[in-house]
């Protein structure tokens, strides 16, 4: 710091008694002179001190908002890998920087390995993050024998071949696709609208190839694991890797494969770093033995083409609303149960539903029974099937689409 300037001397007035008038005057000009002098240089040297003030008083604001942003800095996601009688083992997710920090007695009590924690800039353990202990468990769902079948799925014969030409064979032949020297599809996307049956076809799939089914859904990866993204991804893999044969199902992949946008928020940043960790599994992922990657989108327009490229999902399949002949047969699955009366004639429930997509009229179907149960009757008629036409058709105009019922 700089030190302040020194007061100028205070101007002496020597006057002699013996001094001629004139003697006296030039004596008085002289100290005025010296006054004038002396206030010039406190004067400058006010401005210099107002200056300093200024720039101090700049400084103070500064280091208050950087305080301020302290105090309310983010905090890391780590894992606490080992209590021990030293401190706690964290890694931080991310970079898995391992640290051993320490924890006041009372949280070191609560904390136990494996437990998520919130850790701040100097590693400090700030909260244990309870009931989302295991973030793994709780964004992938997986079924070790998944009961959908291809009989299940109505109207989609096209596309239940192409899932098995390019997930089913190469699964199952895999050798035979050695011998023959060529490489199988690496990812299948499946694009339509919603509900229209691409989580059944990944799941019959994984059925017919006594495979586990792990499904992630992209939204959520954004939502609900901000900041564990490209972790899970890696964790995604892993697992399959771990439980192969096996099916990865990626929904709603648009979450994190969208078009690069404009904008460059920490939220961008983030979903970034999923996608990227997605293509590089992907592109590492030759010697993945029996593992095959579905993912789905109703938006494939809004797709980054990157991760369309070759070796990626380079095997498109449309699955698009079901026409006449495919609502004809999703009606006969979802009423395969139900007690209908001999006039129902589903082709012509079939006629009447243009444009519902499959989980449309599963729901259709469990409506119909609805209506006939507030009736009494154990017989669902054609009636029941038009009132609940139209109850599904209101519901689609007020903007909220029927649930299915799987
Ligand atoms: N083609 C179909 N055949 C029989 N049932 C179907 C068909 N499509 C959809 N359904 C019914 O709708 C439910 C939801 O379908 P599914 O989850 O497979 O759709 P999706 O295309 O994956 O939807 P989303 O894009 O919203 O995830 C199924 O459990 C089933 O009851």
């Amino acid at each position: 710091m700089s030190r302040s300037p020194s007061l100028p001397d205070r101007p002496r007035l020597d006057l002699d008694p013996d001094m001629t008038p004139e003697e006296r005057l030039e004596a008085l000009r002289d100290h005025f002179e010296q006054i004038v002098e002396v206030n010039d240089e406190l004067e400058s040297q006010l401005d210099a001190a107002k200056d300093r003030r200024r720039s101090l008083t700049d400084d103070v604001d500064r280091i208050e908002r950087e305080n301020e942003m302290l105090k309310t800095s983010s905090l890391y996601i780590a894992t606490a890998e080992e209590v021990t009688d030293d401190g706690v083992i964290v890694k931080q997710h991310g970079n898995n920087q391992e640290v051993l920090t320490e924890v006041s007695p009372s949280m070191r009590e609560r904390l136990e390995a494996g437990d998520r924690v919130a850790i701040n800039d100097s590693f400090s353990v700030k909260e244990i993050l309870e009931g989302e202990k295991d973030a793994r468990a709780q964004a992938m769902e997986v079924d070790g024998s998944p009961d959908v079948t291809y009989d299940d799925i109505g109207g989609l014969e096209a596309q239940i071949r192409e899932v098995r030409e390019a997930v089913e064979e190469p699964l199952i032949n895999a050798e035979q696709f050695r011998e023959v020297g060529i490489e199988p599809p690496s990812g299948v996307l499946l694009h339509g609208p919603p509900g229209t049956g691409k989580t059944m076809l990944a799941k019959a799939v994984a059925n017919e190839t006594d495979a586990t089914f792990i499904k992630m859904a992209g939204s959520e990866l954004v939502r609900k694991f901000i900041g564990e993204g490209a972790r899970l991804v890696r964790d995604l893999f892993e697992l399959a890797a771990d439980r192969e044969p096996a099916v990865i199902f990626i929904d709603e992949i648009d979450a994190i494969a969208a078009k690069r946008t404009e904008s460059k928020t920490s939220g961008d940043a983030e979903v970034q770093r999923t996608m990227m960790q997605l293509l590089s599994e992907m592109d590492g992922f030759d010697e993945r033995g029996e593992i095959r990657i579905i993912a789905a989108t109703n938006r494939f327009d809004m797709l980054d083409r990157a991760i369309l490229r070759p070796g990626r999902f380079d095997r498109l399949i449309e699955v698009p609303n079901p026409d006449f002949d495919g609502r004809t047969r999703i009606l006969e699955i979802h009423t395969e149960q139900m007690e209908l009366a001999d006039t129902v004639e589903l082709s012509s429930i079939a006629g009447k539903t243009d444009g519902l997509s499959g989980a449309e009229l599963a729901s259709l179907a469990t409506e119909a029974g609805m209506f006939a149960i507030r009736d009494q009757r154990t017989t669902v008629t054609e009636a029941d099937f038009d009132d609940a036409l139209e109850k599904i058709e209101d519901g689609t105009e007020g903007g909220s689409v029927p649930v299915a019922f799987a």
